[in-house]
């Protein structure tokens, strides 16, 4: 039997999200500051030596193929010229079309993870453009530290926030990130600030309005959990979230949500638990 390698994929939060332009390709330019949650899927791989890449078990309305982890993988085994293979079993844990970043994640967790069982020791730099090529939020997942990034996120600056308690709420409804990107009434002129200052004085999420508009489950969420805690929508959003400063009060309030409202409760980081535990391994 080869030996299996298992290893965590968590979400990410925007802690603020403005949209300072769009491009001429018609993506938007962001400034959003990225934190991880110690809370994800599991990813297991095990080496092939036939070169063929497998992933067992279904995810509701994604093709084999069309999954970020095949992908990841698959450009993985072009760019490295590496003749291994792999089955890779995936624990889902994290809601799709919630703003967690879900998708985004299991690609990094295979580039590293692939990386790591082909013994390939490709730069992490290259690894993260690699990333890119699978989608914007892919790379800061790659780096695994807390970031503000710029440009369609790309441009990461390393950074360290405090690491609160979240409880993240997971509004029953699935977000198209095209559609709030594309809604007439999506502001796109936020000024420019500095990380300094998003630090210090924090920021909103502009895709908020635009979503919870057009999205009551979500616009309800963010009414009952501002009676507990100022509440903010992460990403183009389902899921919105709230800081506690202890783990006991973000249960607390959980606790209070109706059946309805599914959410988890999960420490802030600013090392994803990915690269904690990779760092562990080594
Ligand atoms: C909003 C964030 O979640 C912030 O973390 C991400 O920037 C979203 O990145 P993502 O999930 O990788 O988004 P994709 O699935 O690549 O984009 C879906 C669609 O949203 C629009 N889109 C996305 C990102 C961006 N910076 N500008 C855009 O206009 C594009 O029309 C794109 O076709
Ligand atoms: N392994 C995967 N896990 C989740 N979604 C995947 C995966 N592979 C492909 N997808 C596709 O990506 C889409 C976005 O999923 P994801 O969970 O990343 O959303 P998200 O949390 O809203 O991401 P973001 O915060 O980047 O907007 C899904 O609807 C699905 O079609």
């Amino acid at each position: 039997m080869m030996p299996t390698l298992s290893l965590p994929a968590p979400a990410k939060l925007n802690l603020m999200l403005h949209i300072v332009g769009r491009r001429d390709d018609g993506y938007h330019e962001l400034q959003t500051l990225f934190q991880f949650v110690d809370y994800g899927d599991e990813l297991h791989f095990s080496r092939r030596d036939d070169g063929q890449v497998h992933l067992h078990g279904e995810l509701a309305g994604v093709d084999h193929d069309d999954n970020l982890i095949v992908r990841a993988a698959r450009l993985l085994q072009q760019e490295s010229g590496t003749t291994h293979g792999a089955d890779i079993r995936l624990d889902k844990r994290l809601p799709m079309g919630g703003g967690l970043g879900g998708g985004s994640s299991d690609a990094a967790t295979t580039l590293l993870g692939l990386d790591r069982l082909w013994q390939l020791g490709m730069d992490p730099e290259r690894l993260a453009a690699l990333g890119l090529r699978l989608g914007a939020d892919v790379p800061v997942f790659v780096r695994g530290r807390a970031a503000f990034a710029e440009g369609v996120g790309e441009r990461l600056t390393f950074v360290e926030p405090d690491e609160p308690w979240y409880l993240v709420v997971v509004p029953q409804v699935f977000v198209s990130t095209a559609e709030i990107f594309s809604d007439p009434e999506l502001t796109r002129d936020t000024p420019p600030i500095k990380v300094r200052t998003v630090l210090e004085r924090g920021g909103r999420n502009d895709c908020q309005p635009v979503v919870e508009k057009r999205y009551s489950e979500v616009r309800n969420a963010l009414i009952l959990l501002n009676k507990f805690v100022s509440a903010r929508l992460t990403g183009t959003g389902g899921c919105v979230f709230g800081a506690f400063p202890n783990e006991a009060e973000a249960v607390k309030v959980a606790a209070q949500l109706p059946a309805t409202l599914p959410g988890f409760v999960a420490k802030g980081s600013n090392i994803s638990m990915l690269h904690r535990k990779l760092e562990n391994l080594s």
